[in-house]
């Protein structure tokens, strides 16, 4: 059975569907390789089933020993993974973790204003929401920044996803639903899980997880970006794996589709889109990548640059349910 991700070896492997011949026909089955850790990127039309590739990846890994998938769920789509041993939780992290030079722009102000330093300063001084609310009540700033930096405080205290005793790095397969959560606030929690994954795993500590981030454009324009980057250029080597699917191919960063080394592409819409994400793998494939990439919801073409080839895949269909029909992030009350 052709194994996607590695040269040679064995160890685990996650059922990932079947070959697909450029007839369109289903041939042997396909697995994506687990025994090492992996950095991403599925790309693909709204529809065309990178959330299903998602939860057939982390269906697969609730079952394999010593990995645990941790999803980012902006939509409530995973929440049947439930059915497959995760845990899904309405996420609250700390304060803290949350570097303080990265708070203004959470809570949108700009560093540089009174405003935006006085909360810089609020979180340098303590390191709870509570506290920094405090921390601004009690200042000798001027009225009219102090309210500014107050109301914004008080609105992050709103997205209720701060907590002392928050989440950091979840050691049993998880979801972390996100649903109605605002963007912000949403990039706050990702930002504290992928660096407490991180964190943990350098210090040799615990499972091997895999970060799932759906919508994962949402994530790379906000305050989790740092810390994704920071998987996708250095995570492999502590053992942290990172799978992020977006629509938006341009908005994954340069360094996410070079730092890859699997490239799921299901049904793109034009060929400048196709050919840009591809890039150099385009070698993989005689031909034009846009020709290869197969049209049907569910099906990719799966650039593996282990063995510098490309497959064409029709992926399972996810045996857990779609938990859809939630609302995407909702906004933060700022704009
Ligand atoms: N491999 C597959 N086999 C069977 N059905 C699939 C497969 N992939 C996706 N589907 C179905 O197609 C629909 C869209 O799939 P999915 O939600 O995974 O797409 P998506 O690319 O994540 O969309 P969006 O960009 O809106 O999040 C769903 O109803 C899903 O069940």
């Amino acid at each position: 059975m052709t194994v996607i991700g590695r040269r040679e070896g064995d160890g685990p492997a996650l059922p990932l569907g079947r070959y697909r011949a450029r007839d369109g026909s289903a041939g042997a089955r396909v697995r994506l390789d687990c025994a090492r850790p992996h950095a991403a990127c599925v790309v693909g039309k709204r529809g065309s089933g990178k959330s299903n590739t998602l939860a057939v990846l982390a269906e697969g890994l609730c079952g394999v020993a010593g990995a645990v998938p941790v999803v980012v769920d902006p939509m409530g789509a995973f929440r049947g993974l439930r059915g497959a041993g995760a845990t899904v939780r309405e996420p609250r992290v700390r304060a803290d973790a949350i570097p303080p030079a990265e708070w203004p722009g959470l809570v949108g102000l700009d560093a540089t204003t009174g405003s935006g330093a006085l909360v810089a300063a609020a979180a340098r001084a303590t390191g709870t929401l509570a506290g920094m609310c405090d921390h601004v009540a009690g200042s000798d700033a001027s009225p009219d920044t102090c309210r500014v930096a107050g109301t914004r405080l008080a609105r992050a205290r709103e997205w209720d996803v701060f907590d002392p005793a928050g989440l950091a790095a979840p050691t049993e397969p998880t979801v972390l639903d996100l649903a109605g959560v605002p963007e912000r606030a949403a990039n706050a929690v990702v930002r504290a899980v992928a660096a407490g994954l991180y964190e943990r795993r350098v210090a040799d500590e615990g499972p091997l997880p895999w970060l799932l981030v759906d919508e994962a454009h949402a994530f790379l324009g906000g305050a989790a970006r740092p810390a994704l980057d920071r998987l996708l250029t250095r995570g492999r080597a502590p053992g942290v794996s990172v799978v992020l699917a977006t629509q938006r191919p341009d908005a994954l960063p340069a360094t996410a589709v070079s730092q890859a080394d699997l490239l799921v592409a299901h049904r793109l819409t034009g060929r400048a889109d196709t050919g840009a994400v591809a890039g150099a793998r385009g070698a993989y494939v005689d031909g034009p990548v846009a020709d290869r990439i197969p049209a049907g919801v569910g099906e990719a073409l799966v650039f593996d640059d282990a063995t510098e080839r490309a497959h064409g895949v029709r992926v399972a269909e996810r045996a857990t349910p779609h938990g859809g029909g939630a609302p995407r992030l909702g906004t933060d009350g700022y704009e």
